[in-house]
């Protein structure tokens, strides 16, 4: 089985082209949870699988978590598959990737630099606090596309600077949060210059921080454009991997385009050989 290891700005991801591979589809949640694995394994925050597209788009993407549990999008995911598609002679320079919350479209800027055209926002709640523990936080929750990927957005002071553990355990928390009825992938942020965010994301399905989320630094610039604390343009999100630039075309409050730019990497080519992996 022949698989690409990928990240986008250090969130990583194995792609594997089911329409040369021919796997069933109810071995994708097991193949991720063993390939996922960082010790026993490859290792990856997911696996995407590229098959035959069933609405007109170039292909299709499915996305699983390194827990096994399907995705509905996955912004650094969609890009670095941009990349897989287009060097893989699946599409052209524009291209349509059919997810599981719909269509995203596609851009190859150059050799490493892909911009995706996200979702459009399904759920914008700009007011939905959480008490954790007795302590209220400000949040809000969003959700992209349909079905739509679950987002909390909490500001968070001095994020740079929090402790990590402490930090993780409000994460799981608000992840966790019972009034999020399909859990949330959270993104703690804190404005750090005009139109400059530093972000932190606690992902479902990983359980845990991974180094970017372009879904999340989309959900969080839409709704720091909403709340007047950002432009929308050209909008620079620092996370651990990397740096993400995220576009917010507004009609009045509504997000009619949200865009979402950044770097790829290949990290490796190479075979299956898992001794562990069943495939039933
Ligand atoms: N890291 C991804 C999001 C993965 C979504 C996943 N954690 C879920 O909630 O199913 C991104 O770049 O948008």
């Amino acid at each position: 089985m022949r698989f690409w290891k990928m990240n986008g700005a250090g969130n990583d991801f194995i792609i594997i082209n089911n329409m040369v591979e021919h796997l069933p589809e109810t071995c994708f949640p097991t193949l991720a949870r063993t390939l996922c694995e960082r010790h026993l394994s490859i290792g990856a925050d997911g696996l995407m699988i590229v098959d035959a597209p069933l609405q007109g788009g170039d292909y299709r993407m499915l996305f699983f978590n390194s827990d096994g549990s399907l995705g509905e999008m996955c912004g650094n995911g969609a890009r670095c598959i941009c990349r897989y598609g287009y060097e893989n002679g699946l599409a052209g320079e524009i291209q349509r990737v059919e997810t599981t919350a719909g269509l995203v479209t596609g851009h190859r800027i150059d050799q490493r630099l892909y911009r995706i055209r996200l979702n459009d926002p399904t759920t914008v709640r700009l007011d939905a606090p959480v008490v954790i523990d007795g302590v209220r936080y400000e949040c809000s929750y969003l959700e992209l596309g349909d079905p739509g990927l679950p987002h909390a957005v909490v500001p968070y002071p001095n994020l740079a600077q929090a402790d990590e553990n402490a930090l993780r355990e409000l994460g799981r928390k608000i992840r966790f949060y019972p009034e999020f009825p399909k859990g949330a992938n959270v993104n703690f942020c804190e404005l750090t210059g005009e139109d400059e965010v530093f972000e932190r994301t606690f992902e479902r399905g990983v359980e845990d921080f991974t180094y970017a989320c372009g879904t999340g630094t989309g959900c969080v610039v839409t709704a720091l454009t909403l709340m007047g604390k950002v432009s929308g343009r050209q909008v620079r999100v620092n996370m651990t991997g990397g740096q993400l630039i995220v576009d917010v075309d507004l009609q009045g409050s509504t997000v009619q385009n949200l865009y979402l730019t950044g770097p790829t990497n290949i990290v490796c080519k190479g075979e299956v050989t898992d001794e562990e992996l069943s495939l039933n």
